[in-house]
């Protein structure tokens, strides 16, 4: 139930839409060659724009602060017998036990092992699992658990992978308000006409075309594939959910053999992944385009855009460089450590991410299929760190080889080796927080830093992928080890609160539902042709106990708001206790003993009144 005054709603603009360029070598694009290996990916451009999640809120809560600091908090326990409760009421209970301040994993080690630890590791059957014992030495061993500190990585406290408890409240916390609250409203946003008067008004079987970034004119813009691509989000015409359309500018399919691999991918439902809806080809752009229709997941912005910023060392804008300016090594080796040690990411994000991706890849790997652009420009984050894979088959359709000599299973078995080289050089771009430290003369310097600031693991993991043995996702299993522990703790540890702000909300959305009913009974000017009808019997009982929740004033006659008292008469009408009230007339002259379980009844029987003869049984049975 939102409490928010509309004045006082949330109101955004989509900022920072613009686009930044970046030097990356990533995507094997345009490279559909089975034998690609490390040593042959092809060099060239990603681009990145900012995504409207830079949207932030300004919203004002209405009474709940004032509900905390008066302390009138206790008021709102409600203590009813078992007995007295009608099938389906619940009573709201705000219990000071709620009370938990957000502790971070890394605090509630340190807690228990007096602030020092010391790991100790051991490999069972393939499986690397982690201990911690109290520190009794000053040494320190490199090797440690992601949620442990070596001296020169960061502390974990800067990474909390979801926030600890929010504070008691009967309402949803601000943080994630605002989270649903700007998805909502960047699923409903509409294009400017005058700003976008190309854009189609329906395409296939979708409408309100909106972009997701500034569409580009430049004949250069072709950075994925060698075709210029625009994303939008779109509406279904028919059942009005919204989706995220991905167009591949002036491209015409040859040969549809690549539709079976289309219906493969289609049947892919992971957590990690953007689910591919359908694939069409259509001329309402006034080209010959191609369009993939996925998911839509409001609020993302690209891996690209979220930690690799034009400012990292030895960028350089692949139409202006001046390829002729050398660059002395040590420069660029001193400039890619100061960078990576000013800006390096916790290395419990990076196993976080590492996890979430593997876990994609698996999937997609198990159903002989390869990602082919596992590329941070085509990788998504929304929040709270979950990563998606953002273009899925896009390669499979656009470069697909209709050559039947071609062994396909060989093909995607190469595929699937050049993702886990891209995943290689994805990690080892994380951690020396640059694009440029996957570039083929910089990476021994790359996974010099990474040494340096991780554990061994890291390192080793990076080796393992970017060596030209044959890989395979699932080896990585168990150098990950235990950390898939971790993330599991955490993932429960932030459905237990998601879990108890739903639980409000359903208490909210009860008392909505009761208030509904009424509302649709107090001051009906007229019923069955009766104007007294609200005024009169039952309906003359609801009146005053309206004025009795809600219009209490004090004794100097100034409205006396008190959002506990009304919580809590809503919850005994729900539940019908036998407990009395006074309710004075407005003129003061009379005063009814009315019980809570007698106002219950004189509401059902009302509102049964009002939706029978108004043929709302449809409102009746959701209300
Ligand atoms: N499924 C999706 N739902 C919502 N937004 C998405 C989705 N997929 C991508 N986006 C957003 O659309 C924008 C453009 O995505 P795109 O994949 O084109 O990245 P890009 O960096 O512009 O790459 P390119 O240079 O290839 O165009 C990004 O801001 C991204 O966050």
């Amino acid at each position: 139930m939102d409490w928010m005054s509309p004045s006082s709603r949330p109101h955004s603009t989509l900022s920072q839409l613009g686009r930044t360029n970046h030097v990356t070598e990533f995507v094997p694009r345009m490279n559909n060659s089975p034998n690609t290996t490390l040593n042959n990916f092809s060099l060239s451009s990603s681009y990145a724009s900012i995504s409207p999640s830079a949207a932030t809120f300004l919203s004002k809560k209405f009474e709940e602060p004032e509900l905390q600091s008066t302390g009138k908090t206790t008021n709102l326990k409600i203590f009813i017998k078992i007995n007295s409760i009608p099938k389906g009421a619940i009573s709201v209970s705000q219990s000071p036990s709620h009370s938990s301040s957000p502790i971070s994993h890394q605090e509630k080690l340190n807690s228990t092992n007096g602030g020092s630890v010391v790991p100790y590791q051991e490999n069972v059957g393939g499986t690397t699992y982690f201990y911690q014992y109290p520190a009794t030495t000053q040494e320190h061993n490199e090797e440690t658990a992601d949620t442990l500190q070596t001296p020169t990585s960061q502390s974990s406290s800067d990474y909390t992978p979801f926030p600890g408890k929010p504070e008691p409240s009967f309402f949803i916390s601000e943080e994630l308000k605002n989270d649903i609250l700007n998805r909502n409203m960047l699923t409903l946003l509409q294009p400017d006409p005058a700003q976008y008067p190309d854009l189609p008004q329906e395409v296939d079987s979708y409408h309100e075309l909106f972009p997701l970034e500034p569409i580009s004119n430049q004949v250069l813009h072709k950075a994925h594939l060698g075709y210029q691509a625009s994303m939008y989000k779109a509406t279904h015409i028919k059942t009005g959910l919204h989706y995220c359309l991905r167009r591949i500018h002036g491209f015409r399919l040859q040969n549809t053999k690549c539709m079976s691999l289309v219906d493969l991918w289609k049947k892919l439902n992971h957590s990690n992944i953007v689910q591919l809806k359908e694939v069409f080809t259509t001329k309402a752009f006034g080209d010959n385009s191609m369009v993939f229709v996925y998911s839509y997941h409001p609020g993302s912005e690209t891996l690209l855009n979220k930690h690799f910023s034009i400012d990292q060392p030895g960028y350089t804008d692949p139409f202006t460089n001046d390829k002729s300016t050398p660059m002395p090594y040590s420069y660029q080796k001193n400039n890619l450590l100061r960078h990576q040690q000013n800006n390096k990411l916790p290395e419990p994000l990076i196993w976080n991410y590492i996890i979430q991706l593997t876990s994609a890849l698996r999937l997609i790997h198990s159903n002989a299929l390869a990602c082919r652009s596992l590329d941070p420009t085509k990788i998504i984050l929304t929040s709270k760190n979950r990563l998606r894979l953002s273009c899925l088959a896009v390669m499979d359709v656009v470069l697909h080889d209709s050559n039947s000599a071609i062994n396909h299973l060989a093909l995607v078995h190469a595929y699937q080796q050049e993702d886990l080289t891209a995943l290689g050089k994805l990690v080892l771009a994380l951690a020396c927080k640059s694009t440029i430290a996957v570039q083929r003369e910089n990476i021994t310097t790359a996974l010099d830093v990474v040494s340096r600031t991780y554990t061994m693991d890291l390192r080793n993991l990076i080796m393992y992928l970017l060596t030209n043995q044959r890989r395979s996702v699932t080896d990585l299993m168990p150098m990950i080890g235990a950390r898939f522990y971790t993330q599991l703790d955490n993932l429960h540890s932030h459905i237990e609160v998601l879990d108890t702000e739903l639980s409000k909300e359903v208490q909210n959305g009860r008392l909505f539902r009761l208030m509904t009913k009424l509302a649709s009974i107090n001051e009906r000017p007229e019923f069955n042709m009766e104007t007294s009808w609200s005024e009169t019997g039952d309906r003359y009982m609801l009146k005053l106990f309206r004025d009795f929740v809600f219009h209490q004033v004090n004794e100097d006659g100034q409205p006396w708001m008190d959002m506990a008292h009304i919580v809590q008469c809503l919850n005994k009408l729900d539940a019908g206790v036998p407990e009395k009230i006074c309710l004075m007339s407005r003129d003061e002259q009379s005063i009814l003993v009315v019980s809570y379980m007698e106002l219950k009844h004189c509401l059902e029987q009302s509102f049964q009144e009002v939706s029978n003869t108004h043929e709302l049984s449809v409102v009746d049975e959701k209300v």
